[in-house]
């Protein structure tokens, strides 16, 4: 059995009898039964997914950036040219990126992740050795710490030219994923958050949220990083093009692994082994914007219960977001019109998910702290209405 089969075979769907003991504790704490509204049915699939209530505190938080290029970016699809990716990686290692400030602000670690940036970072040569061939120094913002250097290749292909990937490239993506789930859960990490950068990521999104849901190229494909009606119109016709290419027009049905290949990216592929390597370590997850959506759609038609410990962190501006958290059947926490990836909606949702877990350890019973309950005979459904 090879690391993603492995993988997949020991991942086991949430423990009812651990939800029932959540909902059941919920509804004794000193409050309104379901006044935390969503946040209880976070507790409780946290609790289902450590199989024990009251779950650990998801803490402490690692976030990897998992970074790549994309070769539709010529079909000019974004404003950005394609070296930015290897830049802001260079910056988050510098520490001066969004994701750098959010995760500070929640003391959560950065890791970054080099899946597919096309240009080499800088003061590195593509093996990781300084320029005149030496092992790295660490002179180079490729050398410094929170670099993971996973180079599967230095950019998909064209998806409207041929496969975006070979079989092989997403299942080594698939593989990296999940090996980086495991090295951070082995370092402590009690939550995983999946960020990504990629100059023209959000046209594979879009083609894979199409292609996994069955939507129409118009219905998903957003604006990305900021683009004019024209650009927009444009990039609606590459989805289409590419779809329509590798019979992943709507209603063709979508095998996870060939639709993975066919129409996504590096990064897409390894946060959706990301999320099968935490599912099958029982770690939660929070997802971040449309990347982590269509990886997470992915993950899904690879093994459906890998999506039990996964909290929708946040619905993104990116209208297939909300389309690929629709089929996932996720609510997304927090709802900011952010749109700029890296991890950075997950991570201002982490408190949430933190503070829902909390609350079963610490918050008081109404026997305990002696508070009376509500009288009268309404059945409790859990939903605080009378
Ligand atoms: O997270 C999101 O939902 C999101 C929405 C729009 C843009 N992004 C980020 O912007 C980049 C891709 O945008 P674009 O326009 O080049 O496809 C990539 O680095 C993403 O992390 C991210
Ligand atoms: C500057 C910049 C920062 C980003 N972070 C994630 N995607 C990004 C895209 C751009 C263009």
């Amino acid at each position: 059995m090879d690391l993603i089969d492995e993988t997949i075979a020991a991942i086991r769907p949430l423990d009812g009898a651990a939800m029932r003991d959540a909902r059941d504790h919920q509804a004794r704490l000193t409050k309104p039964p379901g006044s935390l509204g969503v946040l209880e049915e976070v507790s409780v699939r946290l609790a289902g997914l450590a199989g024990q209530c009251p779950p650990p505190l998801p803490e402490p938080a690692a976030v990897a950036v998992f970074a790549a290029d994309h070769g539709v970016h010529a079909q000019g699809v974004t404003p950005w040219p394609q070296e930015v990716t290897a830049q802001m990686v260079a910056n988050f290692l510098a520490g001066g990126a969004v994701v750098n400030a959010f995760a500070a602000q929640v003391g959560a670690r950065v890791s970054v992740v080099d899946v597919g940036v096309a240009t080499e970072l800088d003061g590195t040569e593509p093996d990781g050795t300084e320029p005149d061939g030496t092992e790295p120094d660490g002179t180079g913002a490729g050398d410094a710490p929170g670099l993971l250097r996973r180079k599967i290749a230095a950019g998909t292909a064209d998806m409207t030219a041929g496969p975006a990937m070979t079989a092989g490239e997403a299942r080594r993506a698939v593989e990296t994923g999940i090996e980086v789930a495991r090295e951070l859960a082995a370092d402590g990490a009690g939550c995983l958050i999946a960020g990504d950068m990629g100059i023209a990521n959000t046209t594979a999104s879009a083609a894979l949220i199409a292609a996994f849901t069955g939507l129409p190229p118009e219905d998903v494909t957003g604006r990305g990083t900021g683009i004019d009606d024209a650009t927009h119109a444009h990039k609606v016709e590459i989805v289409r093009a590419a779809l329509a290419r590798h019979g992943l027009a709507a209603g063709h049905g979508a095998a996870p692994m060939e639709t993975l290949a066919a129409v996504g990216g590096l990064e897409h592929a390894a946060i959706a082994g990301f999320v099968l390597g935490a599912a099958a370590l029982r770690v939660p997850v929070v997802l971040d914007g449309v990347i982590a959506g269509a990886a997470a759609l992915a993950a899904a038609a690879l093994c459906p219960d890998a999506l039990g410990g996964c909290v929708a962190g946040h619905r993104s501006a990116e209208p297939g977001h909300a389309a690929a958290l629709r089929a996932l059947g996720l609510r997304p926490l927090v709802d900011l019109e952010l749109r700029l990836g890296e991890g950075t909606g997950a991570l201002l949702a982490l408190p949430l998910v933190q503070g829902a877990v909390r609350v079963l350890h610490e918050v008081a019973t109404f026997d305990s702290a002696g508070v009376s309950e509500k009288s009268g005979g309404a059945e409790e459904d859990g939903s605080g209405r009378p």
